[in-house]
């Protein structure tokens, strides 16, 4: 019996561990798929059979309930729920069409389907994704490693390297909670930058400060005006996310640049700094603040690190932010410049050329 549990536990890690490589792009095309779909007023369904059909009302729920971060409900639907649809279509038109036919009724032009099989050869799902690609409908299918009916019928396949049902089923629930992940980052960037012109920190900011608290995540900001984005910034706000789980990045509005910087600074506004920074890897989210400091920010958004550059580290210049981030509880990190390249000096060169 032991020999069973061991080998089933291998397995199942050993699948997903494969999965990294021969599933992982096609997991974050189907996450941006979705969030293109959902945040375009779009609606998505998912449908299987048996444990799939398990699978598809998990994933649904995640989305019209609550994954991990605190959002408007979204609209999934698994057409593998209502008794009343399943067995009225199955009596009156055939087990085949007791998902085709609720595609067709439901699903419209931009909408997406996620079609489960773990065979990738069951006739009711092979069916629905045919009727959906005919009504302008992206279909992404999810089988195992053999090639299957459904593999014709798709926009997109995902597949769980492994011809075990079992194996495969697990592996794709575990892909599934990871386009809810990444389909829920995406749409939160998108609906971001928070650009308020109050010093208080958007309502929907503070409830995902409750809510990263809740799941024992670590919260870490930094500041500062991200005037013209380098090689320097992004270097210092990788370092800055190695510090926690969500990074923060808290800069000046286009006013309080000026107030510190001169009537010809920033170069760029403020909705474009927020843009460019909500567009790098490290950034979690982007907020904009109209003090001349951030420390009215911090007192709200808490973070259990600040970041700044390691200029500040020598007590030459204030650091408004220290006593505020210690008062709750935090610390400052102190980031080194690692490369040679500043704001200033980048405008001084393209000064010189012109
Ligand atoms: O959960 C399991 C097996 O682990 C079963 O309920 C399984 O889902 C059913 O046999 C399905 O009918 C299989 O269909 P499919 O994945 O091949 O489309
Ligand atoms: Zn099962």
């Amino acid at each position: 019996m032991d020999i069973v549990i061991a080998e089933s536990l291998r397995q199942s890690a050993r699948v997903k561990t494969r999965a990294v490589d021969t599933a992982g792009p096609q997991v974050a095309e189907a996450a941006r798929r979705l969030a293109d779909c959902l945040g375009g007023d779009h609606r998505a369904f998912i449908i299987g059979n048996g444990g799939s059909a398990a699978d598809a009302q998990h994933f649904a729920a995640e989305f019209t309930g609550k994954f991990q971060l605190p959002r408007q409900p979204l609209p999934v639907l698994a057409l593998s729920t209502d008794t009343s649809a399943l067995t009225c279509i199955g009596n009156d038109y055939g087990f085949e069409a007791i998902f085709s036919r609720q595609v067709e009724a439901l699903a419209r032009p931009g909408d997406v389907l996620i079609a489960i099989s773990t065979s990738g050869n069951s006739e009711n799902v092979v069916r629905a994704a045919e009727v959906a690609q005919e009504n302008g409908v992206f279909v992404i299918g999810m089988t195992g490693e053999r090639t299957g009916l459904l593999d014709a019928h798709a926009d997109l396949m995902i597949k769980a390297p492994s011809s075990s049902t079992a194996r495969i089923q697990e592996c794709q629930m575990t892909m599934l909670h990871i386009i809810c992940d990444l389909t829920e980052r995406i749409l939160l960037r998108a609906g971001s930058p928070a650009v308020t012109t109050s010093g208080l920190l958007p309502h929907e900011l503070l409830e995902m400060r409750e809510e990263w608290r809740r799941q024992g995540l670590s919260v870490v900001s930094t500041n500062g005006c991200f005037d013209v984005i380098h090689a320097g910034h992004l270097d210092s706000l990788s370092r800055a996310a190695s510090f926690g789980d969500v990074l923060v990045v808290l800069i000046n509005s286009d006013e309080s640049v000026r107030r510190a910087k001169g009537e010809n600074r920033p170069i760029n506004p403020q909705r474009a700094r927020a843009g460019l920074l909500q567009a790098l890897g490290p950034v979690d989210h982007v907020f904009v603040f109209e003090q001349d400091d951030p420390a009215e920010v911090l007192a709200e958004l808490r973070p259990d690190v600040h970041c700044k550059g390691e200029e500040y580290a020598s007590g030459r210049f204030p650091v408004p932010e220290k006593e505020v981030v210690e008062r709750f509880g935090g610390r400052m990190e102190f980031l080194p410049r690692t490369i040679d390249v500043s704001t200033t000096a980048i405008l001084d060169r393209l000064e010189v050329i012109r």
